[in-house]
């Protein structure tokens, strides 16, 4: 491996499940519908770099470092090891990269054999791959993460050990076998919170003596500054910002970022933070379609430059628009609740169950157009109408973020120039369209 090269490159990783199928499905000869658990993530791990992975249950982190460490088959993209695609492994090759990638998993409870004492936990991988010396290494590793005396715990079976000497040993595991990458995933979510910061601390600490490098997966952003030097946001499946730890933590761009930032919680209660408010939970991440994932949950939509509406009633718009892509609504149910059976009182029953919001002028006469084709039984059209007046640039696809260690947003806000100035001087690189009116036109071409 020559110096410049990262130990570890994920390129363009797509990991798909297939959707259940009903019997429905299979008569109409329908094609099972795909989950896009990671879809098109790219990154680079340095030498004795740490980076972490932040994203809400869902997102895909479980399913990243599983198809890391080869335990689900890859759908497109690759993983590249030390310059070796692992699509081009051969049985040796995956036996030499399982000892080099090391994983610490989150249950510190289930991850050691009960039935095994600390000794044997630990001496278990080094039988696997035929190193000696056991007993030497056993005890170092037992110095290096802090269970002192080593003659104190060797012994014990893990019934016997607190969660946190629990998750000492499985940080032991992982490192005993000096590996170059280390897969953390959420390892301090189950310890309480005072035991947290130190288990961190020492594993950062541990990174830097072992030489190694990690990905740090976790659902909790506010765990990150301890061991990670940057970190990417994940959400459905995508890379959504990808910075340094301590300039994400102070100016988060994404509006996903800055909803989860403004959630870490503040250790005085006086300081009165502003809140980002996120409406509802992710949705499946299947059949996704393009555009910015987030944007049924964004308090920061883009409407279309020529009109103007309130955010929620906007939103509300948008997610009327997808329900009825979605073949989601309802109209059966609506009809048997309307009184008068006429087109006008349904046109507004399906307004008030669907909207909150009032609207005024060409926005409101847009929507009754819409929903008196839908009242009419045509629901393309009805489609077609919302997106005419109300269709979104985060509709379309925003920019990648790439694997490369600048500032990258993907998120149209951030698209109207190339490359601007964050406000502590770093570059922040917004690429992709630059133009916001450019690809709202392209929103809605069919
Ligand atoms: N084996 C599988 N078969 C089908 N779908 C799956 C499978 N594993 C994960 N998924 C789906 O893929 C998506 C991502 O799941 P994943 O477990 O990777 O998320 P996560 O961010 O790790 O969440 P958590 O923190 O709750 O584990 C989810 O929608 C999940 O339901």
């Amino acid at each position: 491996m020559s110096s410049d090269q990262p130990v570890l490159e994920i390129r363009n990783l797509e990991k798909y499940f297939e959707g259940n199928t009903d019997i429905v499905d299979v008569l109409m000869r329908r094609e099972p519908s795909q989950i896009q658990a990671v879809d098109g993530v790219s990154m680079t791990l340095e030498e004795n770099e740490s980076v972490a992975v932040i994203g809400e249950s869902g997102c895909g982190k479980s399913t990243l470092l599983r198809t890391l460490i080869g335990l689900h088959d890859i759908s497109a993209g690759d993983i590249v090891y030390k310059g070796t695609p692992v699509s081009e492994f051969d049985k040796a090759d995956w036996k030499e990269y399982r000892r080099n990638v090391q994983v610490i998993f989150q249950d510190p409870f289930n991850s050691l054999n009960p039935k095994m004492t600390v000794r044997e936990s630990l001496a278990e991988p080094l039988n696997i791959h035929g190193i000696g010396n056991k007993e030497e290494r056993i005890r170092n590793v037992l110095e290096q993460v802090e269970l002192q005396p080593a003659e104190k715990y060797l012994d014990r079976k893990p019934a016997n050990l607190s969660g946190g000497e629990k998750q000492r040993v499985s940080i032991g595991r992982a490192l005993i076998l000096d590996p170059d990458v280390v897969l953390a995933d959420e390892p301090v979510s189950m310890l309480d919170v005072s035991t947290q910061a130190a288990v961190l601390t020492k594993m950062k600490e541990l990174i830097n003596d072992f030489d190694v490098s990690m990905i740090y997966i976790s659902h909790d952003l506010s765990t990150v500054s301890y061991i990670a030097e940057s970190v990417k946001v994940m959400y459905l499946g995508r890379f959504v910002e990808s910075a340094q730890t301590e300039a994400i933590l102070r100016d988060p761009k994404h509006p996903y970022t800055e909803a989860l930032v403004s959630a870490i919680p503040v250790p005085d209660p006086t300081y009165d933070r502003e809140r980002t408010e996120m409406s509802g939970a992710p949705r499946d991440p299947i059949d996704i379609g393009e555009g910015c994932r987030f944007r049924d949950r964004c308090p920061e939509v883009i409407p279309p430059d020529d009109i103007d509406i309130d955010q929620r009633a906007y939103r509300e718009i948008m997610s009327f628009r997808e329900f009825l892509e979605r073949e989601e609504v309802d109209l059966d149910r609506i009809e048997g609740i309307v009184e008068r059976n006429e087109r006008t009182a349904l046109v507004d029953a399906i307004e008030r169950e669907y909207f909150s919001r009032e609207l005024t002028g060409k926005n409101e006469s847009a929507l009754r157009a819409a929903l008196t084709s839908l009242a009419d039984g045509n629901e393309d059209l009805a489609i077609d109408r919302l997106r005419e007046r109300f269709g979104s640039v985060c509709e379309t696809t925003p920019p990648a973020v790439e694997a490369e260690p600048e500032w990258r947003v993907a998120c149209h806000h951030h698209t109207n120039e190339d490359h601007h100035r964050a406000n502590d001087g770093r570059t922040v690189v917004t690429e992709g369209r630059t133009d916001a009116n450019e690809n709202a036109a392209h929103a809605e071409q069919p």
